[in-house]
């Protein structure tokens, strides 16, 4: 039997996990949810009815996208998606971090915006798009910095899964965001990322939402 990952077409969190399934020769069943319709069966495997969501043969779960890599990468450590140095490990995590953040951001403004106009919060919004801005600024300072194609190494790491599966969204979610003639570095590590064969079969696309969220 196969595993199967809840996914859903736009999401940044599940490009992640399908890269580092499709990296680790790892073959599973693709089932694309929209996690906001009442029909998604995500709330049965995770109680914080998140996808993308990762079910075992048993039937058991493995959620939130930044631990089931870290649960691949310890069940099935070839080819590795972490460097063996623990200060690049760790850095690889750090930017994991700060890219996650900055969907979580871009979620929380997305939502803020589907509310009526009189119900939206400026402040609320504008806090929110300050830590895409300061993401985006700190990822190009790491990636001018850098040695070779990839982020970290001379290998591919989750640091470059998080930066490639942010970037992807983020360029189709906000299109008109200048940010690849701001920081023309940055565009051009993520374009070589997208050229690789897993980031080609998993690229993202809008989802319809059919039941109301907030
Ligand atoms: N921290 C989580 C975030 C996952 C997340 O927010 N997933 C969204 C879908 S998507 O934004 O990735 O497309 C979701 O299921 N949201 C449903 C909910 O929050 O109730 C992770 O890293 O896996």
């Amino acid at each position: 039997m196969v595993w199967t990952l809840i996914s859903a077409s736009p999401s940044p969190y599940a490009r992640k996990v399908r890269i580092a399934l499709a990296e680790k020769g790892i073959p599973f069943e693709l089932q694309t949810e929209v996690p906001w319709d009442q029909t998604t069966v995500t709330p049965q495997y995770n109680p914080l009815e998140k996808l993308p969501v990762l079910i075992l043969d048993d039937q058991t779960a493995v959620y939130e996208s930044h631990y089931i890599l870290e649960w691949l990468e310890a069940k099935h450590p070839e080819p590795a998606l972490l460097p063996s140095d623990i200060d690049d490990r760790l850095f690889a995590k750090k930017v994991e971090v700060v890219c996650d953040g900055m969907c979580d951001a871009m979620v929380i403004a997305f939502f803020e915006r589907l509310r009526e106009p009189e119900k939206q919060s400026e402040p609320w919004k504008a806090r929110q798009m300050r830590k895409v801005e300061g993401g985006l600024r700190q990822l190009n300072t790491w990636v001018e910095a850098r040695q070779g194609q990839y982020l970290v190494g001379d290998r591919l790491t989750i640091a470059d899964l998080a930066i490639a599966a942010f970037l992807g969204w983020f360029a189709i979610r906000w299109s008109e965001h200048p940010w690849q003639s701001t920081y023309p570095s940055l565009r051009q590590y993520w374009e070589g990322l997208e050229e690789l064969e897993h980031f080609k079969t998993t690229r993202p696309s809008p989802q319809t939402m059919k039941d109301q969220v907030v």
